[in-house]
């Protein structure tokens, strides 16, 4: 029975925020915004999948990532899916997701060096609760005004192809070689299939399930990891305490309780859900 509490690390972004969010300490006012906490354990080889929260003030990269053959063929483990939980939102706050038309590569590179890049893709307004599930290719840029969590598959590989004029670097060959440059078409639409169940994300490179108030034993296949994301409430889990703001990476399996209500997230590195929660 194992869960183990991953330590935090806090990268600091030019888009990040001074005011984080319940259970982060905020950066000093003269010190650089954080964007993104992760979640890891240095002792582990890299597991398949990364928690992170993001917090924006500013526009992300309009960017994309590649797929696990392309990140392969560059000398990386994995390409990276990733999907955004979105927990606050500005009213006005919004996530570019896909292109609002098809169009072709030399049209999006094109866009992407005179800035028109901004229009074309497809800005979408965003509210708590809501789920993005992104495969690779998909042109995207997270908005301002946004706190979410990020389940990722655990690669540190973003092609930015467009910038706002900030001074970082872009990728723009890279970008627009594993770009599908065309709408957003969700794969999966979140299904509750038992009260206090709900499925967020099904595949194909990852399930994410939110659960409310969850007890009982998490089973994991052999040799799989999954991963315990409070979002409110505690309880315990293999008998150590949680709390809202930690990840633990769970192996085998693990019982978990609830204090009152929770709301938590779970994710595993599979293309269909399991049985997980016995
Ligand atoms: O290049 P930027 O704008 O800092 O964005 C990179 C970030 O975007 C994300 O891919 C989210 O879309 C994060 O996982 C990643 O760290």
């Amino acid at each position: 029975m194992t869960a183990k509490r991953l330590t935090t690390r806090r990268v600091e972004k030019p888009w990040g925020r001074h005011s984080l969010w319940p259970g982060f300490t905020d950066p000093p006012a003269d010190g650089a915004p954080v964007g993104e906490i992760w979640f890891q354990d240095e002792t582990e080889e890299t597991p398949e999948l990364l928690v992170k929260y993001l917090f924006t003030a500013e526009r992300l990269s309009i960017q994309v990532h590649p797929d696990d053959a392309a990140a392969r063929a560059s000398g990386h483990a994995r390409g990276k899916d990733e999907a955004w939980v979105i927990l606050a939102a500005e009213p006005d706050s919004t996530i570019a997701i896909g292109t609002r038309g098809p169009v072709s590569r030399e049209m999006l590179r094109a866009a992407a060096l005179d800035g028109s890049i901004e229009a074309l893709v497809d800005w979408k307004p965003v509210k708590p609760g809501q789920v993005y599930y992104s495969p690779a290719g998909t042109v995207h840029a997270i908005g301002a005004g946004i706190t979410l969590i990020e389940v990722q598959q655990n690669v540190d590989l973003t092609y930015r192809l467009y910038d706002y004029g900030r001074p970082r670097e872009l990728h723009l060959d890279d970008g627009i070689a594993v770009s599908d440059p065309e709408p957003f078409v969700p794969n999966f639409t979140p299904e509750t299939p038992a009260p206090g169940r709900t499925i967020l994300a099904e595949g194909p490179k990852f399930v994410l399930e939110r659960w409310r108030a969850p007890r009982g034993r998490i089973a994991l296949p052999p040799g799989m990891s999954g991963w315990f994301v409070p979002i409110s409430g505690t309880g315990d889990i293999a008998g150590e305490a949680w709390q809202a703001g930690e990840c633990w990476l769970v192996h085998a399996d693990a019982t978990i309780a609830t204090d009152g209500e929770s709301d938590v997230l779970f994710a595993y590195p599979l293309a269909e859900r399991i049985d997980i929660l016995r």
